[in-house]
């Protein structure tokens, strides 16, 4: 038992599944899912869509000959396709019975609780009054730094919120390969993923479509977030009647990806892949150990390197000499301090500085990534 709702799923559809490379929406796309939703709904689950397609709808309606590359450009191509995506659904589910809603979030509302607690209670309400909440980011709000780009993220994000029992993404593609299967035509399918590691990433590439953005890399992020938070996480390809459903009960073409039992607390789901970090702190292969593989705190020695403004119980990255980030934690020291601390034992430290505790981040406030 995960603790998570089991009778809640989440869908991602990819602008890849719903729109053509010209631009605009695949009115059958968008019928075929408000289908196969609306026969999940039937069964009783409660079900969440996270959709992609509003930029890849907008752009042709704005003069736009392929997806533009401007940001100012993609934002003013959402907030026209936002609206024909919003329309051609509340089309499709209302012809099956069902009332859907829009919402728009950013980076920015997971990051502060207020934001993130309203929106959770509006999608309670909207789940227990059996409409089904169609979410997408808000992307002319959006700034660069904090977006999320690709929606992959952000249905982890949802999924952990409303504590899915299954993360459906579904992509134009059956699966992660040990390759982009456009690329090496011999790349083979992995079933099941019980431990996502590094290998894996390598084998995932970036979007392989011109409307799509996150590519394979970007949904194993999302699946390491919500399996992180309990959440079963399938990724696959669904086209015909029913796909969907067997995707959600472990029947589906893709590749599937085992929660963790041991679940990340909210708390540390917020430390991990919620808040926005404030700076950076490079550390040596010492503290790389203590933190990777002791399930020890940070201490002042193996810190190397201090990036960016930050003041104590803000979050932090932590990064290896090469670039690699490991992990995330709050931060109890002032970056000014941690420069002054950094590379000094401990002892050191308490001679020379004021700081409430002595680890740069505690154990209990760390997630590993
Ligand atoms: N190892 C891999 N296995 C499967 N697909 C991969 C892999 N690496 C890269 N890809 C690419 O990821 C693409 C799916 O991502 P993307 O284009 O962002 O779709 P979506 O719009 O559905 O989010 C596939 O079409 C494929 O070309
Ligand atoms: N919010 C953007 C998502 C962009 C996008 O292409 O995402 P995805 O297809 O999930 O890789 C949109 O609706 O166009």
């Amino acid at each position: 038992m995960t603790g998570t709702n089991r009778r809640r799923t989440v869908v991602k559809i990819g602008s890849s599944s719903l729109t053509a490379t010209e631009g605009g929406l695949r009115r059958e796309q968008i019928d075929y899912y408000a289908e196969e939703l609306a026969n999940i709904a039937a069964t009783g689950e409660q079900v969440v869509l996270v959709t992609s397609g509003a930029v890849a709808a907008g752009f042709a309606r704005l003069g736009f000959a392929k997806r533009p590359k401007a940001t100012h450009e993609k934002q003013a191509s959402a907030a026209v396709g936002q609206a024909l995506l919003m329309q051609a659904y509340n089309e499709a589910f209302a012809s099956r019975g069902l009332v859907v809603a829009q919402v728009l979030l950013t980076r920015y509302d997971f990051s502060a609780r207020g934001r993130i607690r309203n929106a959770s209670a509006t999608l309670e309400e909207l789940l227990n009054r059996g409409v089904v909440p169609i979410i997408n980011e808000n992307d002319t709000v959006s700034v660069n730094e904090l977006k999320f780009g690709d929606n992959d993220t952000l249905s982890a994000l949802v999924a952990n919120l409303v504590q899915a029992r299954c993360l459906v993404i579904c992509t134009d593609m059956n699966g992660l390969y040990t390759e982009d299967p456009r690329k090496n035509p011999n790349a083979r399918r992995i079933d099941r993923v019980s431990e996502l590691n590094d290998d894996l990433f390598r084998m995932a590439g970036g979007s392989g479509s011109s409307v799509g953005t996150g590519g394979m890399r970007s949904k194993l992020e999302a699946a390491r977030i919500a399996i992180r938070g309990g959440v079963r996480t399938f990724i696959g390809r669904a086209n015909a009647p029913g796909d969907v459903l067997r995707a959600a009960t472990g029947e589906g073409d893709g590749t599937y990806f085992d929660a963790e039992l041991q679940k990340l607390s909210v708390k540390k789901q917020w430390v991990g892949f919620h808040s926005v970090p404030q700076g950076r702190v490079v550390v040596d292969d010492g503290a790389r150990r203590a933190l990777a593989e002791g399930g020890k705190s940070l201490l002042p020695a193996g810190v190397k390197q201090v990036e960016g403004d930050f003041h104590p119980g803000d979050v932090i990255e932590v990064a290896l000499e090469d670039g690699k980030r490991i992990g995330r934690g709050v931060v109890n020291y002032a970056a000014w301090q941690l420069q002054a601390a950094a590379g000094l034992s401990s002892e050191e430290v308490l001679r020379r500085l004021d700081v409430s505790r002595i680890e740069v981040i505690h154990r209990d406030e760390w997630v590993l990534f």
